[in-house]
């Protein structure tokens, strides 16, 4: 039965995750390069501080740090103990990463968890990947992590190591094309101001009731009620690489996904200040057809 488990990385969701688990019972030993967030000075001090077999989740951005970061425990841990990587990591290196510490006898979950800053309060969903018996293991943890209510609703053991992420990609995925959805019908209000005259109540009286009604529509009125025509906000948006992974996948499998292709495309759209294809467009246009095109200025 874990009841002290080691937390690497206490940044806007590590630190909220240990909150929420220590006010479940579960000790936690929280390590982060900045000291002032920190509970111990290193990571070897943290393994140090865990009753063994040890349980150390990994909680850095995705990437080389988390890869750094996996690379040491791997020196640190020992046979028995396991590794839980609860950020976004591409699920092929999780299957590697697991193999690898398989051989020193280290186990190995991959966690996604979804809920954001959110979820210290409201609790995360959680999809794992790994071996019956290491989740077994993890359960009072992914207990104290998710939502209150039925386990299955906010938690699931979604396969072996790399189902968890191969998961949160899908669901990642899947947060693309419904904020593009909304996005797209907010831009169609608010271009119809003469006819919708109130945007905001409108999209606020889709909150209950309707077909559309979702967490992510409560947070966009949330982001209405604080700046009405977002115009505090550039239109330029970032991705972090799951939209792309995905994409990828739905390529490699021959699943079409036109949704999530056009909402990380719209994405990539937005960080443009002047399009190439599009001047392209014009120029075509105006050599077939002589049509009307405007000079740069
Ligand atoms: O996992 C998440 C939400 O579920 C993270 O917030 C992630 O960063 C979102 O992806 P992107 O940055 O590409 O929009």
């Amino acid at each position: 039965m874990v009841s002290h488990i080691g937390l690497v990385g206490l940044g806007k969701m590590g630190n909220n995750m240990r909150e929420r688990l220590r006010r479940s019972s579960i000790e936690v030993t929280g390590f982060d390069p900045r000291p002032e967030v920190s509970d111990v000075p290193t990571l070897a001090d943290l393994v140090a501080a865990l009753p063994a077999p040890r349980v150390v989740w990994v909680m850095v951005p995705a990437g080389e740090p988390t890869r750094g970061v996996i690379q040491e425990l791997g020196g640190l841990l020992s046979e028995g103990d396991i590794v839980v990587e609860g950020g976004n990591s591409h699920y092929v290196e999780d299957q590697e990463r697991a193999a690898e510490l398989a051989q020193r006898g280290i186990g190995y979950v991959d966690c996604g968890v979804s809920g954001g800053v959110w979820g210290l309060d409201n609790g995360y969903g959680l999809m794992c990947g790994g071996s019956a018996a290491h989740v077994e293991t993890l359960l009072p943890v992914f207990d104290a992590l998710r939502p209150e209510g039925p386990r299955e609703e906010g938690f699931v053991h979604a396969g072996p190591v790399g189902a968890g992420h191969f998961a949160k990609m899908v669901h990642n995925g899947i947060e693309y094309g419904l904020m593009q959805a909304y996005a797209e019908g907010y831009e169609l209000l608010a271009a119809k101001k003469d006819v919708v005259t109130d945007v905001h109540g409108t999209m606020k009286a889709w909150q209950r009731g309707t077909v559309v009604r979702s967490w992510l529509l409560d947070l966009m009125v949330r982001a209405l009620d604080e700046d009405p025509d977002l115009s505090e906000l550039d239109d330029w948006v970032d991705d972090s690489g799951e939209g792309r992974w995905t994409i990828d996948e739905g390529v490699d499998n021959a699943v079409p996904l036109p949704v999530i292709s056009a909402a990380l495309f719209a994405r990539f759209a937005s960080r443009q200040e002047s399009s190439p294809a599009m001047r392209a467009v014009a120029a075509l246009r105006q050599q077939f057809g002589g049509h009307a095109v405007k000079k740069a200025e």
